[in-house]
């Protein structure tokens, strides 16, 4: 019944929001980077967080730091990105907005401009290659980089959009949550959506920052990753509830992620339902797959667990998934229609 089950949740055509590119790094692709480069002494436990295992969020962000050391030329990043396509495509994703913050590294001489440069062109080679997933990209802020560089990191990300015939759709805001305001970001964010760019922002993923999620709220973000303590039951509010809903801003929901990074208690404590009680839109995510050792059949099908849904229930949020991807309204037709023919196959 279970193999049944996990078999159903593969061959569920679902749509990926929430990937970090360095956090996606599966097992397989760590191992290739670490036979590269023997002498960084890297171990894999110091690259995922295995079942049954649980980090605080602090532990969690030291992992990125360690992965960053393994993956530092353009070489490497588009192995990594045309690996991570790839393992998303095999997955069941057909539609996939990957996310990375543009690193520049004086050794390899990798610029943030031939970072993300990089990424495109491995999103180009897996389409070439005839891959059956459509993917877009997002620049990432990290939060704990400054004004200037987030600054900096906005125009870079509007003059890829502008290059890049629509493979640039967004910017996000990520990045260790305890460090910075983001009152002092506000002006980037409010640049790169007068700009064009759709803004997906990291929002309330530890408790006590109320404050911030308002102020962001306000611009308002077109997705909210995590949201985890906006409700008044966690120690948010209904005011920031109320916002969040007038606006209709969907979330990004990942809960191996949380419930590993300890922010949430248990798979069945998740937020997922608080939201989904409320018909609140929401898209189930993985966040890292690397990192958390999970994939996004597995998220789903550990939500259906946890809040006994059914595999139609799921078919329902794979299929309204599509309604909150940044790419243009022809994208989410072509995707319905796709979703409709494949899924007379899965409900046999
Ligand atoms: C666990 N929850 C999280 N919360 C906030 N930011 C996160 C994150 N998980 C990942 N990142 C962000 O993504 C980077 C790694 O991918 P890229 O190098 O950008 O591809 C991390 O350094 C952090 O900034
Ligand atoms: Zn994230």
């Amino acid at each position: 019944m279970e193999k049944e089950a996990d078999l159903f949740y593969r061959q569920l055509p679902k749509v990926e929001l929430h990937a970090h590119l360095n956090g996606s790094v599966s097992f397989s692709t760590i191992q290739k980077l670490m036979d590269r480069k023997p002498h960084l002494n890297i171990q894999h436990n110091m690259t995922a967080i295995r079942n049954g295992q649980k980090r605080t969020l602090d532990e969690c962000f030291q992992v990125f730091k360690v992965i960053h050391q393994l993956v530092d030329t353009e070489e490497d990043i588009l192995m990594v990105s045309k690996d991570v396509i790839r393992e998303f495509a095999d997955d069941g994703v057909k539609y996939l907005e990957l996310r990375s913050t543009p690193r520049e590294e004086k050794n390899s001489g990798m610029t943030k401009r031939s970072y993300i440069h990089t990424i495109m062109e491995a999103i180009r080679q897996c389409k070439n290659e005839g891959l059956d997933i459509e993917v877009r990209f997002l620049v990432a802020v990290d939060r704990r980089n400054g004004v200037e560089v987030a600054m900096e990191t906005v125009k870079l990300a509007e003059e890829f959009m502008l290059a890049t015939d629509g493979l640039v759709v967004g910017l996000d805001l990520s990045g260790d949550p305890t460090v910075s305001h983001g009152r002092d970001l506000l002006p980037a964010l409010q640049k790169a959506k007068n700009c064009g760019l759709k803004l997906s922002l990291h929002l309330s993923e530890v408790p006590s920052q109320g404050e911030e999620s308002e102020l962001l709220l306000n611009i308002p973000p077109d997705r909210i990753g995590h949201g985890t303590f906006l409700h008044p039951e966690v120690g948010g509010s209904q005011s920031l509830v109320d916002q969040v809903r007038k606006n209709n801003i969907p979330l990004e929901l990942c809960l191996t992620s949380n419930v590993k990074g300890q922010t949430v208690a248990s798979y069945s404590e998740h937020h997922f339902l608080y939201w989904y009680q409320m018909e609140h839109p929401s898209v189930i995510c993985t966040d890292d797959k690397g990192v958390f050792c999970t994939d996004l059949s597995q998220e789903y099908h550990l939500a259906a667990s946890a809040f006994s849904l059914t595999q139609e229930d799921m078919w329902g949020h794979s299929f309204k998934a599509i309604d909150c991807i940044f790419a243009p309204d022809s994208i989410k037709q072509h995707l319905r229609q796709r979703w409709l023919e494949l899924r007379p196959a899965l409900f046999q």
